[in-house]
Formats: structure tokens, sequence, C-alpha cells
């Protein structure tokens, strides 16, 4: 497809499913997050639309690409000249210590902070020209769902239906199936009701997590999704994680500590200082990162990798 052709399609906001028949290198999917894809997302799967595990990683199509992105607070640089590539059907860790340019990394991915050079790249279209924010969906660090807002789980995570449907269309009934997906994905069905602000810490964050998931986005963003949260917690999220992925899902996620998500990392990309220093494995914790105890607040020293820390 033309760059030109590309630019009208995205101005005309044509589906996924026209898109990808025109460029047949979408990944359509049967099923999001249990709920079936409408009609015009049911396209014959071309060599490279086949289902991600059967295709090599570096066959796959980029769901995100950073090239020497630089950011900056003011004077000071915070990201220097990083360069990242999440491919369909990864599940990548972005690691590294307190301030090393994590989050500001995510937020570049988003276009929340401008960038001071490089560029980023969303579904092989240029951040600027980007506007199919449906096909994604974000969860930002430490974000009370519930502050002051008297809603109820079902309205919040109803509110991560409002890209796919638009703000004029009332919900159908595709919308509160994919609703009750979500919340029965996190394991908060039985907490549909309830006002949000009667959560736990760990609830809230599962109930954004939900937001996220029943916009049925093919790209998972998340920033820090286990911080803080308790283990019951921690563990649906790697369910709800784990089925996303087995739908073809891709995820692009910061941690502090990996938890239960180890199993499903494919990859881990270790920023330290505004720069990646490792993009590969996830690294083993070792010495007293892998203590139970260990809280994580400190620069990490030279002899090691620099930020990471494992638990
Ligand atoms: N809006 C901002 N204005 C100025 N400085 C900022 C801003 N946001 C972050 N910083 C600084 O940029 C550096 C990188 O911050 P960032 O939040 O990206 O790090 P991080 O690796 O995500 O850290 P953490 O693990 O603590 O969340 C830090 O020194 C932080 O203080």
């Amino acid at each position: 497809m033309s760059e030109h052709l590309r630019v009208d399609a995205e101005e005309r906001r044509v589906t996924v499913g026209e898109q990808a028949r025109a460029t047949g290198n979408s990944t359509p999917r049967a099923t999001v997050n249990g709920t079936p894809r409408t009609a015009v997302d049911e396209l014959p799967r071309t060599a490279v639309d086949a289902t991600p595990d059967t295709v090599p990683v570096e066959s796959r199509r980029t769901v995100v690409g950073v090239d020497r992105a630089v950011v900056s607070y003011g004077d000071r640089r915070v990201l220097r000249s990083v360069s990242l590539r999440v491919r369909t059907g990864e599940v990548v860790a972005v690691l590294g210590a307190n301030g090393s340019g994590k989050s500001t990394l995510i937020r570049a991915v988003l276009g929340l902070v401008p960038l001071g050079g490089g560029s980023v790249e969303l579904f092989g279209t240029p951040l600027r020209r980007f506007r199919q924010w449906a096909r994604l969906g974000y969860v930002p660090q430490r974000l009370g769902a519930g502050s002051g807002v008297p809603a109820t789980v079902a309205e919040v995570v109803a509110a991560g239906r409002l890209a796919r449907r638009g703000f004029l269309r009332p919900s159908g009934a595709a919308d509160r199936t994919a609703v009750a997906n979500a919340l029965h994905a996190v394991g908060l069905s039985d907490r549909a009701a309830d006002p949000v602000s009667t959560l736990s810490g760990g609830q809230q964050q599962r109930t954004l997590i939900a937001r996220a998931l029943a916009g049925q986005p093919e790209l998972l963003i998340l920033d820090e999704p286990t911080a803080g949260v308790d283990a019951a917690s921690q563990e649906a999220f790697a369910g709800a994680l784990r089925n996303f992925v087995a739908d073809g899902g891709t995820v692009l996620l910061v941690a502090h500590e990996l938890g239960p998500l180890a199993p499903l990392i494919s990859r881990a990309v270790v920023v330290a200082q505004g720069e990646i220093v490792h993009d590969g494995a996830v690294p083993e914790p070792a010495g007293h990162h892998a203590d139970t105890d260990h809280d994580h607040v400190h620069p990490h020293g030279p002899e090691e990798l620099p930020g990471l820390c494992i638990k």
C-alpha cells in the first residue's frame, strides 16, 4: 500500500478489517477475549496473517516501532536514542530501576510526551498520523480507578468500549458481551454492580485492565500493572493476559517485578539511564535481587545489568 493510500485510509477511519484486506498484513482473530469479531474482521488469512506462533517472530508484522527516540523534560534528557520493536504476538517487558525512563518510553510510544528526535510507528503508521486508537488498550501507572468517581465496576469497564463504538451510539449486545467477558477475564464478574471505590487496590487495578480488555484491542500497553497489587489479583491478571495472548494479542508492559507474569514474557528490554542496555531473554535474578524482601528503591551498580530486578 502506498503511503498516500495509507493516509487516505486512516483519514476515512476504515475498519481494521478493511485495512487488512487492502494491505494483507493484519492478523484477524476469530475472537477477542471470547467475543466474536465482526464479519469484516473475519478475513481470509495470508501467510503473514497466520496465527502468530506458527510464524517466526522476525517475520511478523511490527506493532510498535521506536527508532532512535529522544525525550527530554526541559533540559534533562531522559531517553537517549532508544530503539525498540514489538511484533505481533510478543509480550515484551520493559524492566529497569526507578527513574531509568521506562514510563517515559511508554508515554513516547503513545504520543503523550513529544519526541526531541527519532520516530515512533504504531501498526506501521507514523504516530502523528495514527488514528486507530481502538486497536490498543492502555493501563497507566498507579491510577486509582475509583478516586472520587461514584461509578460501578461495570460502568468503568464499559468506558473501555467508547473508542470502539463512538460516544454517540448507544451500547449494544456486542458491547455488553465484551464487558462481561472482560470482567470474567479478570475475575470480577461478581463485583460488577459494586462501586469501584469499595474494591481493594488490586481489584481496582484489575478493573482498569478489564476496561482496556473490553475495547478488544490488538495491543495492550501496561505501565506496572501489578505494582502494589495483591497476589490473587496478580494471578488473575496473569490469567487474563495469557488468554489475551492466546487470542493473538500483543503486549508491551513496564514492570519492576514480573512475579506470575514471568512465564508469559517473550522478551525483556532493560532500560538504564535512558538507554536500552539489554534486549533479549528475561535475565535471571541475581544476588540480593532474588531476595523476597528486596524492595528495589536504589540505582544499581555497573557490575550488573543496571536496573534489573526480577522477583
Ligand atoms: N513530567 C516530568 N517532568 C520532569 N521530569 C520527569 C517527568 N516525568 C518523569 N520525569 C523524570 O524522568 C526520569 C524518568 O522517569 P520515568 O517515569 O520514565 O522513569 P521510570 O523508569 O518509569 O521510573 P519508575 O520505575 O520509578 O516509574 C525520572 O528522573 C523522572 O523523575
